[in-house]
């Protein structure tokens, strides 16, 4: 079973037309790591690798274990972190801003790393959410296969949905390796994306202090 917040995050972003595409296989985690070892170990055999090495014997358990327990565990909604989440009994209304989360996720077109750093904004309305839970749920979608842009509008939606307001700002600030270490090798660029809502999205001013 789904916690309350896990399944309303979920359906939010399936309305939006934000969820992640999947299909459900049925496979249950531990045949998913038992599948994928197999497949790569067909993948390094196909490289040339010889798998009976030391060093090399493990990986393709590793790589099964890495990637359906660790970098791609957010696929899963049973990993969604717990919210705790508190009435705005102070009657808070200015902006809560987190700044410099770190963001390590996967590129979904080549399966190697986006690193990068967060900044969210939200003005509380009737709650406040526990400030380690913003960075918890930037892991949880951080730890799916991804395009950025999809990334910061699945943060956006996913705080929307728990503090209950369209007032919520997302901006991220990543290298892709895709594009440093493979493919047109740009060591410098840095892509910026940013999903803004309610206030942020028409009121300049929040907008700017936001960015600021
Ligand atoms: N919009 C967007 N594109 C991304 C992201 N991550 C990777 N890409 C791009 O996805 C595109 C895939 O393009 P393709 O031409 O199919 O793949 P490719 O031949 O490997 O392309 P190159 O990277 O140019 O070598 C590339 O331009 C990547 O830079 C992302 O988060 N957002
Ligand atoms: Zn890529």
């Amino acid at each position: 079973m789904l916690s309350k917040e896990a399944a309303a995050v979920r359906e939010s972003l399936i309305e939006h037309g934000l969820e992640t595409p999947m299909v459900d296989n049925g496979l249950s985690r531990a045949e998913k790591r038992e599948r994928i070892q197999g497949l790569m170990a067909e993948v390094a055999g196909t490289l040339g690798l010889d798998l009976s090495d030391d060093s090399l014997i493990d990986t393709p358990a590793r790589i099964a274990k890495m990637y359906v327990d660790e970098i791609f565990c957010g696929l899963d909604y049973n990993e969604f972190p717990k919210i705790a989440q508190i009435e705005n009994k102070m009657k808070l209304e200015e902006m809560v801003k987190v700044r410099d989360i770190g963001v390590l996720s996967t590129c979904e077109h080549h399966f190697v790393t986006i690193d990068g750093i967060a900044k969210i904004a939200y003005l509380p309305k009737d709650t406040i959410i526990g400030l380690s839970k913003i960075n918890r749920i930037v892991r949880f979608f951080a730890q799916r296969p991804q395009v950025q842009e999809r990334l910061t509008q699945q943060i956006m939606v996913a705080l929307q949905t728990l503090l209950e307001t369209d007032d919520v700002a997302v901006h991220i600030d990543a290298t892709h390796y895709c594009v440093k270490a493979r493919g047109v090798m740009d060591e410098q660029s840095q892509t910026e994306t940013l999903a803004l809502g309610g206030v942020f999205k028409t009121d300049p001013i929040r907008r700017a202090e936001f960015m600021a």
